[in-house]
């Protein structure tokens, strides 16, 4: 039996109001979305907060996934009429388009206040997304100088703070939200095996057991996309293993069976992109 991955319903309302009412100054919402899980770091209340601004989606840790799953995750938004922006906040790619994109949507506000008489004013952007996607790292890419800090601890960014990305654009860094409810625990397993979900309490030993199963199920299914078989470096021979089976005797020829231990450093090597490009997600047919 899994455990329900919890948090703290009280303190996301709080950090919720605080960002709606920030919202309201915005005319242009960047969406960061973790590439890995485009659709678990979805936040339904995206919508509502977007109102009629203009929305920019993004798809940030492109370099955690492989090359043909962007193609398959660029073609399937593109058949739901949505443009994807692919970034690696990291070293940059793909960041000098985002930027573009929200100067245009400046450009096409200001020509409306010139019809109206008013004077140019720089476009207000906001980037907002579950914790840990990388909404600092891209808004320092943005600068090109460290400013907003970029933590790999979830939940760092606190404060609600504005930045001048150049003379035509301002950038709100939003703390990270995550729903008061997610409804879909497989969806909340791959925020926490992806460690976008913030300060929530989950079982490492039960997260790492199901990545395991999730990676055996794709090495099984998806063969051309996952060429490599991540869990070689632990040289176990795990074909067929359930992640029980695997974190088990992992821990037993290396942690002298703290599942626990095993489980987390498991995580942490995904994280860190050891264990190469993992797509946790595929475009739904
Ligand atoms: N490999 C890789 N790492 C990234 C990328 N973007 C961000 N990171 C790293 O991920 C960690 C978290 O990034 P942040 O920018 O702090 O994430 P955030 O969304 O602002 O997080 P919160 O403040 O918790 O909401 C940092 O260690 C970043 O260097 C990326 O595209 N690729």
């Amino acid at each position: 039996m899994t455990n329900e991955i919890q948090w703290y319903p009280g303190h996301i309302a709080k950090a919720e109001k605080a960002l709606a009412e920030q919202l309201k100054l915005v005319d242009v919402v960047l969406e960061v979305r973790d590439a890995r899980i485009p659709l678990a770091t979805h936040h339904p209340r995206v919508p509502e907060w977007v109102g009629n601004k203009t929305r920019v989606l993004i798809l940030n840790r492109v370099d955690a996934i492989p090359p043909a799953v962007r193609q398959l995750w660029q073609q399937w938004f593109k058949t739901r009429g949505e443009t994807v922006y692919f970034t690696n906040a990291k070293d940059g790619n793909g960041v000098g388009q985002v930027l573009q994109v929200a100067q245009r949507a400046g450009d096409e506000i200001n020509q409306r206040r010139k019809n109206r008489g008013l004077l140019a004013r720089p476009v207000r952007a906001a980037a907002i997304g579950f914790p840990n996607v990388g909404k600092s790292a891209l808004i320092n890419r943005l600068l090109k100088r460290r400013i907003v800090v970029s933590e790999a601890r979830p939940g760092v960014t606190r404060q609600l703070r504005w930045v001048r990305i150049s003379d035509r654009v301002e950038l709100l860094d939003a703390p990270g939200v995550i729903p008061t409810k997610l409804e879909d625990q497989a969806a909340a397993i791959k925020l926490a095996i992806c460690d976008d979900i913030g300060d929530a309490a989950y079982d490492s030993y039960q997260v790492a057991v199901i990545f395991i199963d999730l990676l055996q199920d794709l090495m099984a299914t998806a063969p051309e996309l996952m060429p490599d078989n991540p869990l070689s470096r632990y040289k176990i021979d795990s074909l067929g293993m359930t992640g029980e089976e695997f974190v088990y005797e992992l821990s037993a020829k290396r942690d002298r069976g703290d599942l626990e231990r095993t489980a987390r450093q498991i995580l942490i090597d995904f994280r860190k992109g050891i264990l190469g490009t993992v797509p946790l997600e595929l475009p739904p047919n």
